[in-house]
């Protein structure tokens, strides 16, 4: 059965950050998500996961300078160094939140830069988080994960599709990286989400899925999709791994707006009690 982990990065945001693992674990969820860790201590952070009885299933690794608009460097020539320093960082930090999933975020192309220079720079990089992320996680190993994002809110991203990030995967090659499905940018970018997920998910190479409500990126009963069908489909299908709850509330930071807007989801949190 489909589980569901709040990405604390988008809900809750009318609570300061530390205090969004308590809103989650009063809401229900037994699992979260966020972009970055790196503001605060990976103690800290442990601490409040153990206080809410919360997993840390996925964070992303250091993406660049991103307020300056930067999101991610592996595809990017010259940063190699910068990346794999933050790899590191990244990997002690899942080490200490007992979290098995890292997203590596591609990043834009560089302007004028050759594609093919840019796509060896993405796949030696993957590599080296993998086989870094193996050695020093041994033995239960932690997983690296390729998200397809869509150009519309990322331009110039440079990973927008599923056949792209499956084809990227064949060819880096190492066992411990997979693919992050996000059906929002799926949706946008290519659509056809019950056909994909159908190709894709029977291949052992997705190791997460994302939602939110297309086009406007608010909850999953908003918007375009019918994602009570989505979740049926991949329940019929065995998923039982996590599915992070990446949207902007339809309400935006009022108070409790990331709760009342749960609705959704309480049949899908009844049923994993039962
Ligand atoms: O923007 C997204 O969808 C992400 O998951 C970034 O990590």
């Amino acid at each position: 059965m489909p589980r569901f982990a709040a990405n604390l990065s988008l809900l809750y945001n009318d609570v300061d950050f530390l205090d969004r693992f308590a809103a989650a674990a009063r809401d229900g969820f037994r699992a979260v998500e966020f972009l970055f860790p790196y503001a605060y201590a990976p103690a800290q952070l442990a601490a409040l996961l153990q206080a809410h009885g919360l997993q840390q299933v996925l964070f992303n690794a250091p993406p660049g300078n991103w307020e300056a608009g930067e999101r991610g460097i592996a595809c990017i020539p010259g940063r190699e160094a910068e990346f794999r320093n933050g790899m590191a960082q990244a990997v002690k930090y899942a080490l200490t939140l007992g979290c098995p999933r890292i997203h590596v975020m591609a990043g834009l192309v560089p302007q004028g830069a050759d594609a093919s220079t840019v796509r060896n720079t993405y796949i030696a990089n993957v590599r080296y988080a993998a086989r870094l992320a193996a050695r020093l996680a041994a033995p239960h190993g932690i997983h690296i994960l390729l998200e397809p994002i869509n150009g519309r809110d990322m331009p110039g991203f440079f990973l927008n599709r599923q056949d792209q990030a499956h084809a990227l995967l064949a060819e880096i090659a190492e066992p411990n990286v997979k693919v992050q499905m996000d059906l929002y940018h799926c949706q946008i970018v290519e659509g056809d989400l019950a056909t994909k997920i159908r190709q894709y998910l029977p291949t052992g190479n997705i190791a997460h899925f994302q939602i939110a409500g297309v086009p406007e990126r608010h909850e999953p009963d908003v918007g375009e999709l019918n994602y009570s069908y989505l979740f049926q489909l991949l329940d019929s299908l065995g998923w039982d791994g996590w599915i992070g709850c990446e949207y902007r509330p339809a309400r935006g930071n009022a108070p409790h707006g990331t709760s009342d807007g749960l609705g959704w989801l309480k049949p899908w949190l009844q049923a994993d009690v039962n």
